[in-house]
């Protein structure tokens, strides 16, 4: 009998396993993929490898016949051979550090028999508590033929580029893989069903990055939703219907950028007795403990919370499971402001109250478009827009939005200025290095 098995070893996973079994419990981590989770092995960090030879293309290419000559371009199979130094070895460094501290690592798709009980591979496993940090995956779709689009997985694993790509869905995904895929020499088109791509993030910077998108050559289809694929030559048809019109887009590839669900429904919850939606995930209380089994906690991608399926999320929701978990349930979960960056380029990033929000609650708005400001005219960089909101009543700074080069670096600091409700007057008597985005700050409020 374990003390706890943890189910998924990814961000979430990995946290509480380890301050568990720091703390003396029998601890066990089982996970039906290699070791490592989404965030290291299929998503953000082989991603960003990626996404910088897009920066430093862009960068290039803005100072051509402004002091630098050539062309560079992207070459993707040296590109996918650098990003897999970054994952390869993730798996078997995990688990031979897990092993290390004493964690049972175990391989195969775990699932309940009852309340105390999972089973693995035909063995039945106790324990007295359990912590599900399963994570996500693509959404079905209801759309004929769905079956014939590539996962996020399968994109990062494109051995060459295909000459002409389809993105289904508007948000994080299809516009960072589009912009990449479009700067590697791809056609990419992306369709987004309603008005609202990149939904959470601030209406007008998200025009702003579809105006941008467009002006490279990425085409994003709004109110154009898939219906059905078909396979036509080396490639697919996508039958689509835009505003009651139908319209038709070939892609040698269809990518799959149309949200994710939780990974519940393998788990056989209703033998453990454990509350949970599909849609949403394991349903659990302000300390992440199951509603109807008190035995079961869960974190991250999994987890039904109002944490956004982010990896800063995962590892700050399994923090509180293990607090919980070792003090019994001593710490309500508390989420400050939330940063978050689609890595297009330029990044379009986000904390806080959107503007939307902000006008709807008569607050002080600060949009500029900054393109002209030095911080970015010596970058040659011509789309450059960073947003303000201001409480200025209580002097603090409660939403930031930007879209440039430089976005995420900025909305990291500002996520501090939020979170530590730092005056905003006080912003503009700070001695920050110039000339950067932290020095603009003092034209802002
Ligand atoms: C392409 C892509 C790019 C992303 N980029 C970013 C980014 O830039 N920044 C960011 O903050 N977030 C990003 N994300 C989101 C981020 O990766 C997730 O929020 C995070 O990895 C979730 O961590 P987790 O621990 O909850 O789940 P995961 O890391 O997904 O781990 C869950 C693990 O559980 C295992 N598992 C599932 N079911 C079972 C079962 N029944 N039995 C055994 N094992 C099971 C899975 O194999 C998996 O390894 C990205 C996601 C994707 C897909
Ligand atoms: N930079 C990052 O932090 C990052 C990057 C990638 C992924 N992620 C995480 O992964 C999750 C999944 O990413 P995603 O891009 O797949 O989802 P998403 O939720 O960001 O966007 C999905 C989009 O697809 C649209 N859509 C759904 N069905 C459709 C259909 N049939 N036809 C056309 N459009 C349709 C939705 O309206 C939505 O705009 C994100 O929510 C995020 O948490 C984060």
């Amino acid at each position: 009998m374990y003390d706890v098995i943890v189910i998924g070893s990814g961000s979430a996973g990995m946290t509480t396993a380890g301050s568990l079994n720091e703390a003396g419990w029998k601890t066990a981590i089982i996970d039906e993929r290699p070791f490592g989770g989404t965030c290291a092995l299929r998503g953000c960090d082989p991603k960003k490898v990626l996404i910088h030879a897009s920066e430093v293309l862009e960068q290039a290419q803005r100072l051509k016949g402004l002091g630098l000559e050539g062309s560079l371009s992207i070459h993707w199979e040296d590109l996918m051979n650098f990003k897999r130094t970054f994952v390869q070895e993730v798996p078997e460094t995990i688990e031979q550090s897990l092993k290390d501290s004493g964690i049972d690592t175990l391989h195969g798709r775990a699932r309940f028999i009852d309340r105390e009980t999972i089973e693995l591979d035909g063995r039945q496993i106790k324990s007295k508590k359990f912590v599900l940090a399963t994570g996500a995956s693509p959404a079905e779709l209801p759309v004929e033929g769905a079956g014939y689009m590539l996962s996020s997985d399968d994109f990062l694993e494109l051995d060459h580029l295909p000459s002409s790509i389809v993105f289904i869905g508007g948000g994080y995904i299809s516009f960072e893989f589009a912009h990449l895929a479009k700067r590697a020499g791809a056609d990419v088109h992306i369709l987004q069903r309603g008005g609202r791509a990149l939904k959470g993030f601030d209406t007008e910077l998200v025009e702003k990055l579809i105006d941008y998108s467009e002006s490279i050559g990425v085409h994003v289809h709004l109110y154009t939703e898939a219906a059905e694929i078909i396979p036509e030559g080396q490639g697919y048809k996508v039958h689509a219907e835009k505003e009651g019109t139908a319209e038709t887009f070939y892609g040698d590839i269809i990518v799959h950028g149309s949200g994710r669900t939780p990974n519940v429904k393998a788990l056989e919850l209703e033998n453990a007795g454990a509350a949970y939606d599909e849609k949403h995930g394991i349903t659990v209380n302000e300390y992440l403990q199951n509603t109807t089994n008190e035995n079961i906690y869960a974190a991250g991608d999994c987890a039904d919370t109002s944490g956004s399926p982010l990896t800063p999320l995962a590892g700050f929701e399994a923090g509180y499971v293990s607090t919980n978990l070792l003090e019994n349930n001593s710490t309500p979960i508390h989420y400050g402001p939330i940063a978050s960056a689609t890595f297009t380029v330029p990044g379009l990033t986000a904390v806080g109250m959107t503007g939307e929000k902000a006008s709807a609650n008569g607050l002080s708005i600060v949009t500029e478009d900054v393109s002209s400001w030095f911080t970015y005219k010596h970058k040659n960089e011509k789309t450059a827009f960073v947003k303000l909101i201001i409480d200025k009543e209580r002097d603090t700074v409660v939403g930031a939005h930007a879209l440039n080069s430089d976005a995420a670096s900025f909305i990291n600091y500002m996520t501090l200025v939020i979170q530590h409700e730092i005056p905003a007057s006080s912003l503009s008597q700070t001695m920050f290095a110039y000339p950067t985005n932290a020095s603009d700050l003092q034209y802002f409020v």
